[in-house]
This record gives C-alpha cells, structure tokens and sequence, in this order.
C-alpha cells in the first residue's frame, strides 16, 4: 500500500521560477489518481548533485514509499539526477527505466539519450523520470501497474505480497496467525508472567545474549566509530618517524652553546633536510620538520637576534642564540609519540574519534571490529499514523516511538532498520514480526505487551513462533509488562524486545535492556557508569522501583551533583525524557519511606550527556 510519495522536480529554471513546473504538477496529478489516500510531498531543487543527494537521503530516512524525480536525466553536464540516484540507491532496478525508454521510442527516437535510473535505498523506491511534461506522463502509464506491488515488496507488508503471489500462484498458505482475538470473555484478568525483579531481568539478558556467536567483520575505519576492535592493532612505523622539530626556530648542536651561528639551509615541514650540521651553524625549522643530523635541539626564534641577512632581507646569514640550549630541547625523537610495535588498539576497545585518527596516521584504513548484531525497529498499534501524514485521523496518533528509538540506539553506536508500523491484528502482527526477523537479529517492537485484548505480542510470539518468553513482567516503572523472548527464526536464533507503548518506557527499557544485549554482544560491558547525586527536590516514591529521568547541575565546591527530575514522570511523557542526562534509580516505596527528601544521595546511570544539562528550566 502505497503511503507516502515524494516528487522531486530537479531543474535549475524552475528552482529559480517555479512557475515553470508543469512536470511535477503533472506527477502529482497522475499520483492522486492512482493513490488518492497518499500523502504526497513536492520540492524542487536545482541540479546540483550534493542538494539531490541530501534531498533522496532525508526522504528515504522519513520513510517515503516512493520517490519521483523529474528532470536532469539527459546529457546536458547540468544533467546530474542519475548520477545522484545512483550515488545514493543500495540496489538498482534497472528495468524500470529500460520500460519507459521502449515505450518513449516508440514516439521518439530522442528517448534515447535518456539517462534516467531507478533503485532503492531501504524502503524506498526512487524512479527518476524525463524533465518533459509529455514524456512524464507517457512514462508514468509504464509504471503504474507495478508500484503498488513494487513499494508492498520493499515495506515488506506480506499481507499485500502473499496476497499478490497467492493470485499469481494457487494456494500458497497466506500467513496467519494462531491466535484468536474473538474469545474476548477469555482474556488474562491476572498476568500469567510473573514479576521479575530488575536484578533478575538483567540477569536473563546477559545469559541470553550470550547465545550470539561473536563474529569479526572488518569496516572501513569511518565506519568504525562506537565498533568493538576484534583484535590488537599495533603500529607498524614510529611516530613521528623522523626526529621533529616542537618549534618554529632554529635547529642547533646544543654544545656550541650561546653565540652566532650561520644560517647554514630552511627546512619547513614536509622537506627533507639535506647535508648534516656542523658547529657553528644552524638550520631554520619550522614545528613538524625533520631536524637535519648532526643537530640535537631546536632554539624557539623567540630566543634568538638577527645578525646577518642579504640585502633584499630574502635570506637570513647569521643570527645570534640568546639562550644556551639543552640536548634535545624541542625535538620529538622518533617514535616519541608511538613507538614501533605499541599497541593503538586493545581487543574490546570502543573505537572512538582519538582512535580512529591514530589508526589513519599509522596507514590503518580498515580495522577488524565485532560484528554488531541488526537491530529492526517495529512499531505496533492500531491507534498509530506515520509521523509525516499531516492530519491527525480521528483518535490516531502518531508513532513517534520508531524513530525516537533509532535515534537513541544510533546515540549509543548502534544502528538499525525500520520496520514501520504493524496493526494488532495477530496475522498481520506475525506478518510484520516475519518479516522483520528475515532482516535483523535483535527485533526492539513497542506496544501491545499489556493486559488489553488487543495487547498481541506475546501471544503471536509464543504460538506463532514459538517463542521462548524469558520475562513478560518486570518490576519496574516505567517498562512494567516488558518483555524478552528468543526463537528460532530461518535457523537463526533471534532476539526480541518487546517494549511497552508508551514512549517513555520504550525509552527507558531500550537503554536498560536493549542497549545493554548489545554491548553484551559485542562483549563490551553492558552497564552504563554510575554516578552518586543528590535530589534537588522531594521526590514521591512510586510502589515499583522507578527509573527517574534527570539532568544535573555541579554546583561550586560541592561533591556531588545535583538532580532535577523532568517534570511529571508518566510513561506517556515524553518531554520527562526530553534532554535527560541520567536515570535516577529510585527505590520503590516502603511502609517507612514514601519519599526521598531533598539532598538524599541516589545513584544515578549515566545514559545521556551531561554538558547541556539546564536544570533552571525545570523549576516546578
Ligand atoms: N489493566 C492493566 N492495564 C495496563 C497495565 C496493567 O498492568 N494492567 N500496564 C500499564 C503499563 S505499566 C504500561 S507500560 C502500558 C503498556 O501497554 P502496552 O505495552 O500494551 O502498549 P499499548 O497499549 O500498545 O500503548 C500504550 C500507550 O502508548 C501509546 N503508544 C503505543 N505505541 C506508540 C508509538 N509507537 N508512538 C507513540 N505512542 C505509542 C499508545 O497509544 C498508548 O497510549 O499498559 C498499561 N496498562
Ligand atoms: O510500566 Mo508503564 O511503563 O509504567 O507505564
Ligand atoms: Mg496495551
């Protein structure tokens, strides 16, 4: 089911006037009449390939179903969509463009020069189409008839696609689901999971997760950062690899002592020194040059006078050294910064920017990391639209919970795919867990893990593929019903989550559950750091032990920080997560405690950043 289009009118004239658009009104008309419930986006850009680029890459990020560019496809070197589509598609689709060109021939012998692509980047189906308005609409009657299917293929809505197949073959089993919504009369009135202190919740994860085989790949060193080095790295030239002047000044024997020395040659970073220095004489360097042999230390110019230099001042002869310098004054010896052999890298190391710099300076362009495990990102729920359907439908909201989570697992170093939004209907939910297990190891899904009789998780989990459930309650808040199982899935062990709906508990939960599985994985410590801070204000003990969202600020002279809760800490308020820098781990409330006064000293986890903390924005 086509959702989202997204047409892109590529044309340096209509940039400036875009009055001139008819080819992308066109498309629009064209679109309507064939998706008349999707959401269509139009932008027009001029044709420079960096801004197309940018353009097809936000969009597929915002997850468009399709995307039509019209314009740049001929051979004008102002022509640059193809070149930009092909930069920025994963897999091309080659025939697509080939159908347009044989049908555009039959009218004109000029189709020929075109050069438009077709490909997909994700989910995202990009087709670039002529710059005519008469070409376009002769080219949109040749794909018509597959986009539908084509962008049901990509979302991976096997709803859809077993339904086409199941046309174009008889019988193939459309996938459905054991579980039967009707006996509503049956629901759970009591949990059947029992509730599971953190402790033991953490436990489980860490147990579990280490049924993920470690494997080592090797990433380009830009494609590193966050990554786990799979082995040491060791550094296989000095550094610096010649000795190297610390100043701008002059290279000198040191015990020649005070005195005049004649500029005997410059040498500036990047030359090479040439014949070696006797007493009496000096060289100019400048910070970074080699020093030539025979000198042993490097005066700044700032201790030195000019004595000599030819007329037109182009070179000095002689100057005079104002202060007596010591043996390897302002030099790097070789390897004083990394010796040969020093280790850049431990095994288990988080890669981070420093490492990735001393891997490039020491000729390392690929490093072996720890392979992360694919992480698909699900949302499930009725009551959900995609976050860019400008209307609210009646009692919808949107689903902000997707990408709120792969931006906080990218935050950690970890990326992931998006597997859009499942309904909870039970076979459309195991249509949707299929399809996303196909493509990750570790799937994080939010919603339906409550007592509602629409809450699908578990049961489509456990009946429809048979999967272990670890935990499905946890004594905790927010993330109270979540829930950890495996199964086996095409031969592969495959983890899930699933998360509460509300997004501050799905927020919550990926931190302490997801993030950790996959540290756990990569065989990196799984806790974040701990800290002790001291409460601002009283703070309500809530039954269950509370993961309390906090920024903090360090007052002068004071040992610890202080902590200011963000607001009203309901599981549905987001904004209580909004800029928060630590969990606070709060006890649950006790006969004797029901509240933590102001200045009590609690543990904190260290799961944001701490500088923009602001915490006079919180004053309640
Ligand atoms: N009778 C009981 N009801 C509930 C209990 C309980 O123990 N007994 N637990 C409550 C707790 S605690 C939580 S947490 C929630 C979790 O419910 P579900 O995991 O089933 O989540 P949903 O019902 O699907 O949705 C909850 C809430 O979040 C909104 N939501 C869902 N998905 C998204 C999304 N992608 N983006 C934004 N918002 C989302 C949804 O609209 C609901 O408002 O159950 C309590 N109930
Ligand atoms: O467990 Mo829930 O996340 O508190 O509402
Ligand atoms: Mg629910």
């Amino acid at each position: 089911m086509v959702k989202a289009v997204v047409i892109i009118t590529v044309s340096d004239t209509c940039f400036k006037n875009h009055a001139k658009d008819e080819s992308g009104p066109a498309l629009v008309q064209l679109v309507k009449e064939q998706f008349p419930d999707a959401y269509i986006h139009t932008i027009i850009v001029p044709d420079e390939k960096e801004l197309i680029e940018r353009e097809l890459k936000y969009f597929c990020e915002s997850n468009i179903d399709l995307i039509l560019t019209t314009g740049g496809t001929g051979l004008s070197s102002r022509d640059v969509t193809p070149e930009a589509t092909k930069a920025v598609i994963q897999r091309e689709v080659p025939a697509i463009p080939i159908a347009m060109t044989l049908e555009s021939l039959k009218k004109t012998p000029m189709a020929m020069l075109s050069r438009a692509m077709a490909g997909i980047r994700d989910r995202t189906l990009i087709i670039n189409f002529p710059g005519s308005k008469k070409a376009v609409v002769e080219c949109i009657e040749v794909v018509k008839p597959v986009l539908s299917h084509a962008v049901s293929l990509l979302a991976n809505d096997l709803v859809e696609v077993r339904a086409v197949h199941d046309q174009m073959q008889s019988g193939c089993p459309h996938k459905t689901s054991r579980v039967v919504l009707s006996k509503v009369a049956l629901r759970h009135r009591e949990s059947p999971y029992p509730m599971l202190e953190m402790t033991e919740a953490f436990n489980i994860v860490d147990a579990v997760m280490m049924h993920w085989t470690e494997r080592v790949e090797e990433v380009p060193i830009d494609q590193s950062m966050g990554k786990v080095g799979a082995q040491p790295i060791l550094a296989k030239e000095p550094m610096p690899p010649f000795p190297a002047s610390v100043k701008d000044g002059y290279a000198c024997l040191s015990w020649d002592g005070v005195g005049i020395r004649k500029v005997r040659s410059a040498v500036t970073a990047g030359d090479t020194p040439a014949a070696p220095l006797a007493s009496g004489e000096c060289a100019r360097v400048n910070t970074g040059a080699p020093i030539p042999t025979g000198a042993d230390c490097v005066v700044q110019v700032e201790d030195t006078k000019l004595v000599k230099a030819t007329d037109d001042a182009e070179t000095e002869l002689e100057v005079e050294i104002l202060v007596a310098p010591q043996p390897h004054q302002d030099v790097r010896p070789i390897g004083f910064d990394i010796s040969l052999g020093a280790v850049l890298l431990e095994k288990g190391d988080l890669i981070d920017a420093a490492k990735i710099g001393i891997l490039a300076g020491a000729g390392y362009l690929k490093v072996p990391v720890r392979v992360c495990p694919k992480v698909a990102i699900l949302s499930t729920g009725n009551e959900l639209q995609e976050p860019f359907e400008k209307t609210l439908r009646p009692s919808h909201i949107r689903d902000s919970n997707r990408i709120m989570l792969k931006m906080l697992l990218r935050e950690h170093g970890y990326d992931s795919i998006d597997c859009g939004i499942a309904r909870d209907e039970p076979a459309e939910l195991a249509s949707a867990i299929a399809g996303a297990l196909a493509k990750c190891d570790i799937l994080v899904c939010t919603g339906g893990v409550s007592m509602g009789e629409r809450d699908l998780l578990k049961p489509v989990l456990a009946n429809d593929f048979g999967a272990t459930i670890h935990f499905g309650r946890v004594r905790m808040k927010p993330g109270k019903p979540s829930t950890f199982a495996t199964c086996d899935y095409e031969g592969r062990t495959k983890f899930i989550f699933a998360l509460p709906g509300n997004p501050v508990s799905a927020y919550v939960c990926s931190l302490l559950f997801v993030v950790r599985a996959l540290r756990q994985c990569t065989r990196y410590t799984s806790e974040f750091a701990r800290m002790r801070v001291r409460l601002a204000r009283d703070v309500k003990l809530d039954p269950r032990p509370e993961y309390a969202r906090a920024v903090l600020h360090f007052p002068e002279n004071e040992e610890l920080p202080v902590a200011t809760l963000l607001g009203n800490q309901c599981s549905s308020r987001l904004l209580s997560a909004s800029g928060a820098s630590v969990l606070l781990e709060l006890p649950g409330a006790s006969e004797t405690c029901k509240v933590l006064p102001t200045n009590s000293v609690v543990s904190a986890l260290v799961t944001g950043r701490i500088d923009f903390s602001r915490p006079e924005l919180y004053v309640m």
